[in-house]
């Protein structure tokens, strides 16, 4: 399975300061947006292009373009809306279906209450938004919707990776790609990421209490 833990000195600082425990929802959900712009600039690396002439200051110039790319980005709710404007911002053209996940906060176990994806899945590059991969059960879930939508070519962009979390979708689909800015050490015993960010969710949207 292709597991990219991008190291690049900026994404290493923004995580770093990601996971400060006194950071502002402002400041956290701006860091997620631009750590994830950071990981689309890796994740896209193999995007074909094509040669095209344009008329330059000095004469026709030969260039390259995208090649009719189709992107459908798929966040997983809610915590992955916090990833997604730096994502537009480098792929503003990207269709984007949602799929809607809870945690159990007792089973670990991902519970669907919303699937909207963009029509022939089969012909999309689909790029998966979670900042976090901890159990994996939420990733495997969003997977398996997307393979039953048609969809053949996957990549997953998570802020923070745990090994649990990467060898459970190595078991079920190896074949989805995985950029990451960290694989951190391990899961607590409530399935926290350690180091980890604490609860994403919360506090890209302000809701963490106490
Ligand atoms: O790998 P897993 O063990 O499945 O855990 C990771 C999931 O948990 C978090 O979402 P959560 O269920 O807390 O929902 P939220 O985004 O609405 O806060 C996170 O954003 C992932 O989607
Ligand atoms: O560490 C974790 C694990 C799941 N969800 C989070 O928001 N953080
Ligand atoms: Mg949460």
């Amino acid at each position: 399975m292709k597991v990219r833990e991008v190291l690049h000195p900026l994404v290493q600082h923004k995580l770093g300061l990601m996971r400060r425990a006194d950071n502002s929802t402002k400041s956290f959900r701006e860091l997620a947006s631009e750590v994830a712009m950071l990981l689309t600039y890796e994740a896209t690396a193999d995007m074909e292009t094509e040669p095209v002439t344009v008329e330059g200051w000095a004469g026709p110039v030969e260039t390259r373009r995208i090649k009719g790319a189709k992107v459908t980005l798929v966040p997983i709710l809610r915590a992955g809306l916090g990833m997604l404007p730096g994502v537009l911002e480098l792929i503003p053209a990207a269709k984007v279906g949602v799929v809607g996940l809870q945690r159990d906060e007792r089973t670990l176990q991902p519970i669907g209450y919303y699937e909207k994806l963009t029509g022939r899945m089969d012909e999309r590059t689909a790029i998966i938004l979670d900042p976090m991969l901890a159990t994996g059960g939420s990733l495997v879930a969003t997977v398996d919707l997307l393979k039953a939508a048609g969809c053949t070519r996957i990549k997953g962009l998570f802020l923070v990776a745990a090994p649990e979390g990467l060898r459970a979708l190595e078991a079920r689909h190896p074949d989805v790609e995985v950029y990451t800015a960290s694989i951190d050490e391990r899961l607590n015993e409530v399935g926290y990421i350690l180091p980890g960010l604490g609860d994403a969710g919360d506090k890209i949207f302000g809701t963490r209490h106490g």
